[in-house]
């Protein structure tokens, strides 16, 4: 399930090594931070994850598959900024990619189709906490708001793996935190994969169950073009975090999920 193989890859651009000899096994709703100094090729990796660039050598595989070359509603994405539409409302962008995919043509859909999909855009937008908002347009919500609404967006396809390239890193310390909150419970709650690109080594250890650094060993002026990044350190967090469960070490931590296995804002768990 959801599992990503990375072997061998580099990524050139002209005479540039960008990223070399890369070799990296995800396992199946892992939450992996990437952090790595500025100019390192993480974003670039994610790209690669996400099929918008290919790499020069080397292969990714999702689920023991090579990666479609393109991207796709397998694998969702949320940048820093400009992850949604600002022409279309909350609905509207929640809505989009189901329109693109169900209905190719006309990019509308109609009857049951569209009624269902409306619950299930309205089921994800108040799961992100944007309730109540469905009609307004981006620019009408906050900073935090705009990216629980991209996290709404990317969801909203059920993607296999969910792509994060400094989702938070523009956001005020308070609303990053709750934001935080936010995204372990969206993890926890969906049967993705999480590759997160952060320059926020509090929130690498805060989300992930593993921290990946990337850097580029030789470093010299006259050497930045010959030899790329390559992964330097791998650590997994302990005590262990596991999607869907609280630590056993200390309940609180990974909240918000409850030993019973139920979030908290579960109906069934508040009865
Ligand atoms: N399309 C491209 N064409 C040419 N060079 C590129 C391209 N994309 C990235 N690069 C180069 O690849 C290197 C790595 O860039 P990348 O944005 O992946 O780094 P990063 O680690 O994500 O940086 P930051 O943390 O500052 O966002 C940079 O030197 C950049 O100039």
């Amino acid at each position: 399930m959801s599992g990503i193989v990375i072997d061998k890859v580099w990524k050139e651009y002209g005479d540039q090594i960008v990223l070399e000899n890369v070799s990296l096994t995800i396992e199946p709703r892992g939450f992996v931070a990437l952090v790595g100094p500025s100019g390192c090729g993480k974003s670039t990796f994610l790209r690669m994850l996400l099929g918008q660039e290919q790499p020069t050598r080397g292969v990714i595989l999702l689920d023991g598959q090579p990666l479609p070359p393109e991207p796709g509603p397998d694998r969702g994405v949320v940048f820093q900024r400009y992850s949604v539409f600002p022409h279309l409302t909350v609905l509207g962008n929640v809505l989009l990619g189901k329109e693109l995919t169900e209905a190719r043509i006309s990019a509308k859909l109609f009857g049951a189709a569209r009624r269902q999909a409306r619950e299930e855009a309205e089921a994800m937008i108040a799961a992100v906490g944007l309730s109540g908002s469905e009609g307004k347009y981006p620019a009408q919500l906050s900073g935090g708001m705009q990216q629980r609404l991209a996290l709404a967006q990317a969801l909203m396809m059920k993607p296999k793996v969910l792509l994060l390239d400094e989702p938070f890193g523009a956001l005020d310390p308070g609303i990053r935190a709750e934001i935080h909150q936010l995204m372990k419970k969206l993890w926890h709650e969906n049967p993705m994969t999480v590759v997160m690109v952060t320059h926020d080594m509090r929130e690498a250890f805060t989300l992930a169950t593993r921290v990946v650094a990337f850097e580029r060993p030789r470093d010299r002026p006259e050497e930045k073009l010959r030899y790329g990044a390559t992964i330097t350190k791998d650590i997994s967090i302990w005590p262990p975090r596991q999607a869907g469960t609280a630590s056993i070490f200390r309940p609180d931590r990974d909240g918000p999920v409850n030993p019973d296995g139920l979030h908290r804002d579960d109906p069934a768990h508040r009865r």
